[in-house]
């Protein structure tokens, strides 16, 4: 399926949510659903079914859904599209509970005509993904998961799961979940979602390098010196302590291995033969089967764990990570992570890409940065200390969009040089605030695009290339945390490991 932006309706489907009482449906999940079928992109017949213990029935969770953000929706057409939304209150974790979810999920595909296709959604806490994958396999609903193609053309039918973060905790559970899932469903029938790749400027960045001639030929090794990855958030752990404190959280865990590297693989990677998933997903899989797996000796150069402490974020008073609630007073959990990764191959040879991620930092955004090298001969001579390298700076959040940072002479008698911004603003030039991920996300699976969503070898090798950092820091305990205020930009370590590398982070 070429990953594709024009409006194709999907295959009529049935989607079952479950998780549904919980705080990415309503916030998220629904309101990208409601966004696809205002604009047209819903199928033709299609119906909702979110699943959860909590006792609804179908309109207290349609109530429940839309009093979370009235605002979100108009009333005449929600009134329309909450016809679609049900709700059946079961626990789905356990299997006595199939045979009337069974029941009432193929009651609801004759309601909607939707037939056998089933989008299948998993928004769960992790260790409930397994008994549920289990439970959906046992249930006789997947009836062509393990089927390669559709079999023929009038009759594309197929069931597909879309599974949420955090996708393992170490290497060993993350391949555990992938055999759970490949006893049920076919490789290209499982949709590991990243809600990163749903952003506008990261898919950007393959129109970016390969819609043009004028980047590609410099995105190397000779050229760039280095890549910087930000995603720095200005909120602590907001309400989640006890997740984020336990064995398979952290900044590592839940930003880093996860988007970042994603993120990351989409700027490493080769030119893809074809737009179609396979091809892409192919590339993205070369890079991180070719990032280094660090060495123990190398960990304390290359990567720094920080904790905020008690600070101030715009102004507000901030507690400290360990005051939170659910967090050990003498938690070793990083609430930042940055590291520096090699991509080990003839592109990269030589070029670390610089990844940080933080809680309670000084300022709220995503971006990335292409740090050229220096020219190799430098004539402004007298202006030399001003000369700052090449940048190309893509926003992914917020001010959305692709700056250009070069030097350009300052007017006036005299050769003085500043440097100059060529600003691509996404809202300024097309007149939209960028749809939420999700809402792309959701169409794309519908649709069978498996583009945006990734590859269990891309899951399992990025486990392998940060696994090594967290045994050590596991195994060494850091007695100087919390080692930067809320508010900031980060520990200084995180400044010394790039000053030791003469570079810097770009905080502006
Ligand atoms: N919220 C967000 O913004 C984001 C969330 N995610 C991921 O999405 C997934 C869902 O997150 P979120 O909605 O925030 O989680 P919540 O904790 O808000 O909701 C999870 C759901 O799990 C159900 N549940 C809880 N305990 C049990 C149990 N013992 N047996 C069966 N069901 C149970 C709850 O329903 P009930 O108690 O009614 O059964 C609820 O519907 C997670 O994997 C998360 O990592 C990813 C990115 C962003
Ligand atoms: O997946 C996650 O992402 C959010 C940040 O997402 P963003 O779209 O607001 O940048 C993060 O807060 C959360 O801890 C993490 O689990």
């Amino acid at each position: 399926m070429p990953h594709s932006t024009t409006l194709q309706r999907p295959d009529d489907c049935l989607i079952v949510i479950f998780g549904a009482s919980g705080d990415l449906t309503k916030r998220k999940l629904l309101p990208a659903l409601y966004y696809l079928w205002d604009r047209g992109m819903t199928p033709e017949n299609f119906g909702i079914l979110g699943v959860a213990r909590s006792k609804y029935d179908d309109d207290a969770f349609r109530k429940m859904i839309y009093e979370f953000n009235p605002d979100g929706y108009d009333d005449a057409k929600w009134a329309e599209f909450s016809k679609h939304v049900h709700y059946e209150a079961s626990d789905s974790t356990n299997a006595e509970a199939w045979p009337d979810l069974t029941t009432r999920i193929k009651g609801l595909a004759q309601e909607h005509g939707t037939g056998t296709n089933i989008m299948f959604y998993l928004s769960m806490a992790p260790q409930f993904f397994e008994p549920i994958i289990q439970n959906v396999g046992a249930s006789g609903l997947v009836i062509d998961g393990k089927r390669m193609v559709p079999l023929n053309k009038e009759d594309p039918t197929w069931q597909r799961i879309i599974i949420e973060k955090p996708f393992g905790k170490d290497p060993e559970s993350a391949v555990q979940l992938n055999n759970t899932l490949g006893d049920v469903f076919w490789e290209n029938s499982i949709y590991r979602i990243d809600h990163y790749l749903g952003k506008e400027l990261v898919q950007n960045m393959l129109v970016l390098r390969f819609a043009n001639t004028i980047f590609e030929p410099l995105w190397n090794r000779e050229y760039i010196d280095h890549v910087q990855i930000t995603a720095s958030e200005t909120v602590g752990v907001e309400g989640r302590g006890s997740y984020y404190d336990s064995p398979g959280g952290g900044a590592m865990r839940d930003m880093v291995q996860s988007h970042l590297l994603q993120v990351m693989s989409l700027v490493a990677m080769e030119p893809p033969v074809s737009m179609h998933a396979e091809d892409i997903r192919t590339e993205k899989i070369k890079v991180f089967k070719a990032l280094r797996v660090p060495k123990e000796e190398d960990i304390p150069q290359i990567a720094v764990r920080g904790q905020y402490g008690p600070g101030a974020v715009k102004g507000e008073a901030v507690i400290g990570y360990r005051e939170e609630d659910g967090v050990d007073p003498e938690s070793q959990r990083d609430t930042f992570t940055a590291m520096q990764f090699n991509v080990d191959t003839w592109r990269w040879g030589g070029v670390p890409f610089y990844l940080r991620s933080g809680k309670a930092m000084a300022a709220k955004k995503t971006e990335i940065v292409i740090y050229f090298k220096p020219t190799p001969h430098i004539l402004f001579r007298d202006q030399a200390r001003n000369q700052k390298p090449n940048q190309i700076v893509i926003s992914v959040q917020p001010n959305e969009g692709i700056r250009i940072r070069f030097e350009g002479k300052e007017p006036g008698v005299g050769m003085k040089m500043n440097e100059v911004v060529m600003d691509f603003d996404y809202i300024k030039q097309w007149e939209v605030d960028p749809p939420d991920g999700y809402a792309t996300l959701l169409h794309d699976c519908m649709r069978g695009d498996q583009t945006l969503f990734k590859h269990r070898d891309e899951i399992e090798s990025s486990w392998y290339a940060c696994q090594p950092v967290l045994d050590y820091w596991e195994e060494n305990p850091q007695p100087d945390l919390p080692n930067y205020a809320a508010g900031t930009w980060g520990p200084p370590a995180s400044d010394l490991m790039m000053q030791r590398d003469g570079r810097y982070w770009r905080n502006d």
